[in-house]
């Protein structure tokens, strides 16, 4: 099998998200140069207070922990757009495994009891073939040994894209979008929250306000990546 696929490599040869360089045998999405250059964010008090403000005021969430730096122009923006709009599905547990690495020393979600995937709409769900964020939870939920649990958070209303979005339209926009269908599930549990990007938190915030309807319910927040301007 293997020499048929290192045919098949030569005509169509793998090549990195981000420089295009053609990839070796033991490389994935990104050529060593480009994975060295992965903006990381280092999780300190100034990281962990600029996630946690996000949240301030708004909803109470125990831990915010975002692995990436995403800008206009940078590595993650390229993985993130692969993974969403060109069926790049492995590139969500490519991204998980890198940053279950870096969360491991943390200690951060050692006490979430589920992880619960931001839903997308039906409508939406059914152009994109999947849930971008799937991949990477699955990665998070055998890495921390809880469940990940589909279908109890729903996206009740179609919203448009959040991306082309300023601050304020973005909170309208995702205002009470999302339902519980079983709320019994939920209670007394830490949820741990997932979604690809977080930028204004309007998404999340809106998620939250309806995770706070059951009862003793705890959340923490992951996310692939952070901008504050996508
Ligand atoms: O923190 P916020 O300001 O709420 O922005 C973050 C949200 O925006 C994007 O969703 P969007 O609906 O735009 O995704 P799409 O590309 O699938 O349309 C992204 O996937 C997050 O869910």
């Amino acid at each position: 099998m293997k020499p048929l696929k290192d045919v098949f490599s030569i005509f169509f040869p793998n090549i990195c998200v981000n420089c295009q360089s053609r990839l070796l045998r033991n490389e994935q999405f990104l050529c060593i140069v480009c994975l060295n250059d992965l903006p990381v964010i280092i999780y300190n008090d100034t990281t962990k207070k600029m996630l946690q403000n996000i949240f301030f005021g708004k909803v109470p969430v125990q831990n915010v922990y975002s692995f990436l730096y995403f800008n206009k122009y940078g590595i993650t923006k390229k993985l993130i757009h692969e993974l969403k709009y060109k069926k790049e599905q492995n590139i969500g547990t490519f991204l998980g495994r890198r940053m279950c690495y870096e969360i491991e020393k943390l200690k951060l979600f050692s006490d979430v009891d589920c992880v619960l995937p931001v839903p997308l709409h039906k409508n939406k769900l059914r152009l994109r073939g999947y849930n971008q964020v799937d991949k990477f939870g699955v990665v998070l939920s055998n890495y921390l040994q809880v469940p990940y649990i589909l279908g109890v958070l729903k996206r009740v209303s179609r919203s448009e894209t959040q991306t082309l979005k300023q601050r304020f339209e973005r909170f309208s926009n995702a205002d009470s979008k999302f339902h519980i269908s079983d709320v019994d599930c939920l209670k007394n549990k830490h949820v741990l929250l997932i979604d690809d990007v977080i930028t204004t938190g309007a998404t999340l915030v809106s998620c939250c306000e309806e995770l706070l309807k059951v009862k003793n319910i705890k959340i923490s927040v992951c996310t692939m990546a952070y901008t504050e301007n996508e």
